[in-house]
């Protein structure tokens, strides 16, 4: 008889920007799975945002410091999940949801170190793949394949906004690409849950095989050995020419001002994301933006702070020009 094993799970979501892992993270925690969950984010900007995006109280949801992930993400996640299991309330699964641009292997190697191993099993990698922006994300970032690579499961997700041959030909695709991974269509992310949590799908062996030297020199950021301050809000590894621009404001938007910026948009922005606070509405908007398509979902009635927090990420920003149009929509 196979002998239990007593350590708490751990699943990893990765996936190209805006393809869906906070709509799963949410998925997960709002399903009826009886798990007491510990959420772990990390995000790519410097406002958080995520944070405000994940259902749930605050207390279940830690945020790592904004990360290059090469240099900061081990030593804020060992915490982050040292802090997680010293809970008097320990979880019963950790949830942790990398940024879109992070390589997850790295993320995973954090896990298998001998403090974290001996509490903590790394049950899967679990890759979402947005079917509707497939090559744009794949063109845009080599990292989009680094994460479908090392994916021990990937949901093709967005079903909903492509053809059944073109849902069809990615599938061949990214089987063809990781042939071992079990992969599962989903819209919004929905999936019957048996077939992501506690699964035992993580294979070490398979994540040695890989790029091992590539995971070394992960490790190494030269500016973080040599000691020259630097910002972890920009990744100095990999799409260099990726950056974002955060806007906060404790004014509200013009209605029609922020739809005609939002429809006239610089061309390199593909992603965009966060709290919106419109003049005259009640309620806040949750606001995102993936490719060219955007929407404002309602959100509650606001606490006692009102604010616009916002996020793009884009491809050769101009970030001095995007702030002053942001600011022009401003009541
Ligand atoms: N039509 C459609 N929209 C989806 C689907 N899944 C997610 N979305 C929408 O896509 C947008 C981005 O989803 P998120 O879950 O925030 O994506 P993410 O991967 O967490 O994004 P980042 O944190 O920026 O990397 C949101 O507006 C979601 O509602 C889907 O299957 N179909």
């Amino acid at each position: 008889m196979e002998a239990i094993d007593p350590r708490i799970p751990a699943t990893i979501l990765t996936g190209a920007l805006g393809s869906g892992k906070t709509t799963l993270l949410n998925y997960i925690l709002q399903e009826n799975h009886g798990l007491k969950v510990a959420v772990i984010v990390n995000e790519f900007g410097e406002v958080s945002i995520d944070h405000h995006l994940v259902v749930g109280t605050d207390e279940e949801v830690v945020e790592l410091a904004n990360g290059c992930i090469c240099c900061t993400v081990r030593d804020d996640l060992q915490r982050a999940v040292t802090s997680v299991l010293a809970r008097l309330d320990r979880p019963q699964y950790i949830l942790v949801e990398t940024t879109g641009l992070a390589d997850p292997r790295p993320v995973a190697q954090t896990f298998l170190i001998d403090e974290l191993s001996e509490q903590v099993r790394l049950d899967a990698i679990v890759t979402v793949v947005d079917a509707s922006r497939f090559d744009e994300n794949l063109e845009l970032s080599g990292t989009t394949a680094d994460q479908i690579l090392a994916g021990d499961i990937l949901l093709l997700n967005k079903t909903d906004l492509v053809s059944n041959e073109k849902v069809a030909q990615i599938e061949t695709e990214i089987a063809d690409m990781n042939p071992v991974a079990r992969v599962l269509r989903t819209t919004n992310s929905q999936v019957d849950l048996r077939l992501l949590l506690d699964v035992g799908m993580f294979q070490l062996e398979r994540m040695l095989e890989g790029d091992s030297a590539d995971l070394i020199a992960l490790e190494e950021c030269p500016d973080c050995s040599a000691g020259v301050p630097h910002s972890h809000a920009h990744s100095h590894l990999h799409d260099d020419d990726i950056s974002s621009v955060s806007f906060i404001s404790e004014r509200p938007f013009d209605y029609e001002k922020f739809g005609e910026l939002m429809s006239d948009l610089p061309q390199g922005i593909f992603r965009g994301k966060g709290i919106l606070w419109i003049d005259g509405y009640e309620e806040k908007l949750i606001f995102h933006l993936v490719g060219d398509r955007s929407q404002a979902v309602a959100d509650g009635v606001w606490g006692d702070r009102k604010e616009n927090r916002l996020v793009f990420i884009g491809k050769h920003l101009d970030r001095d020009s995007l702030l002053q149009r942001l600011q022009t929509c401003l009541v």
